[in-house]
């Protein structure tokens, strides 16, 4: 096999967001792009005849294994969701399931385009594993709740929570890294926080958690601590540049400041917080005020699938409707979101296309009656752009998928095990 492959014959999509007729030259090697111009070639070849080459997407908030749960409990509010459908039947998960459901979500990554993505769920060593062999690059982090658990149990947890955080760091050739997650600002009670946000500092840990998802959960927090959840998340020091916080729907103009001033990251879902009507994230005063956002699925079973072109378009069409207008979450704000947005909020050395950058890229087939005419290859990104129409996806170097054809996993056979997995699993639960 070659050091050295081109994709040759299509558009690039530069940093500065312009497009331009151009190769690129990736060294497998060093998991880099050596040069992007017109006339640089090699003998390998990827074909981007009437395709766009673009960083791959980054999925910056997602249960992936959750894969097995798709279309097993819609139509219900959070709270609703979680306790009667979703916690009783994660309780039946194995290991194994664990696995399968990642290999499964990972295969529906790479056909979608996504280089990159920040997990949090149980048993990290399956979801580390199955990363491994995927070729992708993560952020991974074991979450942990302390309500309803006695003060042994939820040590316990938390503490497997900094264990994993420094076990996995690193794996995968540096493919892997971590984070520590409590699971939400309600779910861990203050005495965890206050034992473990330290902890994780010391080693150089960041967060992940999900924040001010639903009213739900911010008004009890008000009410228990007389602060905004984002203030008393600050007062506990989780709001560093290092971290980043899911949904952040319910939050007002002093937490936004706050995020600002921090450089917390915000992981933006509009799909899940839509289906679960969580409510609308202020985006574009997030953006305004300097925030970094990125965009996730969140897991398949509030979404119902991994395609993070959803997402732009979901992001970009409901950011004009939070406050009325069409301006807002614009095409290039959406897909700059999903690309470098998600890659800086996570940590991962991602999101551009440039000599010297590391070779995560996506090659998006424009030849489609959907994407016909193209006045603007952006607009079409953020607004007609599926995931399906995904050719080629490289990460770190390695072709994870040629021509459609996912190379590092089997398709079918995971697919079959996953199915298998899943009605075993509901059996079980019921
Ligand atoms: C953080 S993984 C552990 C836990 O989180 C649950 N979960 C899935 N989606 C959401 C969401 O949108 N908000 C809060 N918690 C969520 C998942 O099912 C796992 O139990
Ligand atoms: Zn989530």
């Amino acid at each position: 096999m070659d050091d050295v492959f081109a994709i040759e014959g299509g558009h690039v999509l530069t940093p500065e967001f312009d497009v331009i007729e151009a190769n690129v030259l990736v060294d497998r090697e060093a998991g880099e792009v050596i040069e992007v111009g017109p006339d640089v070639t090699a003998e390998e070849t990827l074909d981007a005849t009437d395709s766009l080459v673009m960083p791959g997407l980054v999925n910056a908030h997602t249960h992936v294994a959750m894969t097995l749960l798709r279309g097993y409990a819609d139509d219900k509010p959070l709270d609703a969701w979680l306790q009667e459908d979703i916690w009783p039947v994660e309780a039946e998960l194995t290991p194994e399931d664990i696995r399968v459901g990642t290999e499964l979500g990972l295969v529906e990554f790479i056909k979608n385009g996504i280089t990159g993505f920040a997990d949090s769920y149980f048993e990290v060593g399956e979801i580390a594993a199955a990363t491994e062999q995927s070729g992708l690059r993560a952020n991974l982090c074991h979450a942990f709740i302390s309500v309803g658990k006695d003060n042994e149990g939820a040590r316990a947890d938390a503490q497997e929570g900094l264990d994993i955080a420094r076990e996995f760091d690193g794996a995968a050739d540096g493919r892997i890294t971590t984070a520590l997650m409590p699971h939400s600002l309600t779910t861990v009670e203050t005495e965890y926080l206050e034992e473990f946000i330290p902890q994780a500092r010391e080693a150089g840990v960041p967060l992940h958690f999900h924040a001010n998802e639903t009213q739900n959960e911010v008004d009890p927090l008000v009410d228990d601590h007389g602060v905004r959840p984002l203030e008393y998340a600050d007062d506990l020091g989780m709001l560093t540049d290092q971290d980043f916080l899911a949904h952040c729907v319910h939050v007002d103009e002093t937490e936004i400041e706050l995020l600002a001033e921090t450089g917390a990251s915000v992981i933006h879902c509009p799909a899940s917080n839509m289906k679960l009507a969580s409510g609308i994230a202020p985006i574009q005063e997030m953006l305004d005020t300097g925030v970094n956002v990125g965009l996730g699925t969140d897991g398949a079973a509030s979404n119902n699938d991994l395609d993070l072109f959803d997402e732009i378009r979901d992001a970009a069409m409901i950011g004009k409707l939070a406050r009325g207008d069409a301006r807002d979450v614009a095409a290039e704000s959406a897909v700059r979101m999903a690309t470098e947005g998600s890659a800086e909020a996570i940590g991962l050395p991602v999101g551009q296309i440039e000599a010297g950058g590391t070779a995560d890229i996506a090659v998006v087939d424009f030849d489609a009656p959907h994407l016909t005419p193209v006045h603007d290859f952006v607009s079409h990104l953020a607004y007609a752009v599926r995931g399906s129409d995904v050719r080629h996806t490289v990460c770190d170097g390695e072709i994870l998928m040629a021509d459609g054809e996912v190379q590092t996993l089997d398709e079918a056979a995971v697919k079959q095990r996953a199915s298998e997995a899943a009605e075993a699993l509901v059996d079980r639960a019921e």
